[in-house]
């Protein structure tokens, strides 16, 4: 998302993909984004085990460049093409609730302020806008019960919006070919993996692919079909994993189930 000719290609796939009737929906990230205007504006640009250490003057930025200026962007490249998107928060018509969610650092839980989990979603908002024929572009920002605006990690309310929907697939791009099985000795990519073996494998995770393997995890575990990770720096890969059999990145699918294990 900070390359054009990546974006446009980004755009133009989601468009493709609504005209062949799948109804696509984007949640978008922005990190680097809200860093560099965090910098510019002198504030502190601090992560703890992936997640941004959130002050409610970091979330006024946060909400400001992902609501004000990376979906803006995405609108306007995807509705390029026709009247297709519409842009939302996660605060929007109840979409996404949140409760305040703490780090884990060498097994101590820390406080890392305005940060959230998202606990409900109410789909009924996106699936009237895919309804209509509409692309929902959503920021990943939440309304807690207590009041506070929350910032949620993209790849966590990706996956969240993506069970509530009942999707069937969830697509994770990123700026890596999949998950890489001994990050960062080798570029080895994992191919494929069950529930069972992602959740063995993520507390030995680092980084950002903790959170996009977690939501990985959740979306299957909870009913979505196949969990995708995919190398977003491939121009139109988005577009070549929905429609050709070439499978790429990692994909997670869920267990099978008890009566179609192997069972000796
Ligand atoms: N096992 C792994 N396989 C691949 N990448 C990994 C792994 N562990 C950590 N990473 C890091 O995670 C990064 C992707 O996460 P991140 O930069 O947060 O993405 P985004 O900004 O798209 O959310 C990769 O660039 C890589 O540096
Ligand atoms: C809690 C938390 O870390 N929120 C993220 C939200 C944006 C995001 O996830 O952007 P990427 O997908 O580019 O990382 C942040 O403030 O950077």
């Amino acid at each position: 998302m900070v390359d054009e000719k990546l974006k446009e290609a980004f755009a133009q796939d989601v468009v493709a993909l609504r005209r062949a009737g799948l109804r696509p929906v984007v949640v978008h990230g922005g990190g680097p984004q809200i860093s560099a205007l965090l910098e510019r504006l002198e504030l502190e640009v601090r992560f703890t085990a992936g997640l941004r250490v959130t002050t409610p003057e970091t979330m006024d930025v946060v909400r400001m460049v992902l609501a004000g200026q990376v979906q803006r962007e995405l609108v306007g490249l995807i509705n390029a093409h026709g009247p297709y998107a519409v842009g939302m928060t996660g605060e929007d018509a109840h979409t996404m609730t949140a409760v305040r969610r703490l780090a884990r650092v060498d097994g101590e839980l820390v406080d890392i302020g305005l940060v959230g989990d998202v606990v409900r979603v109410d789909p009924d908002a996106v699936r009237a806008l895919l309804d209509d024929g509409r692309i929902p572009v959503v920021s990943p920002i939440a309304r807690g019960g207590d009041g506070e605006v929350y910032n949620i990690n993209a790849d966590l309310a990706a996956s969240a919006l993506a069970v509530a929907l009942d999707a069937e697939k969830l697509v994770v791009l990123t700026d890596v070919a999949g998950l890489y099985a001994d990050w960062p000795r080798s570029e080895e990519v994992v191919e494929r993996l069950t529930a069972s073996e992602l959740a063995e494998l993520l507390p030995g995770m680092a980084g950002g692919m903790v959170p996009k393997m977690e939501g990985c995890l959740r979306a299957v575990r909870e009913g979505v079909r196949t969990a995708q990770v995919l190398d977003g720096r491939v121009p139109h890969t988005l577009l070549l994993e929905v429609f050709t059999d070439g499978n790429t990145g990692t994909t997670v699918v869920p267990d099978a189930p008890a009566d179609e294990r192997n069972v000796s």
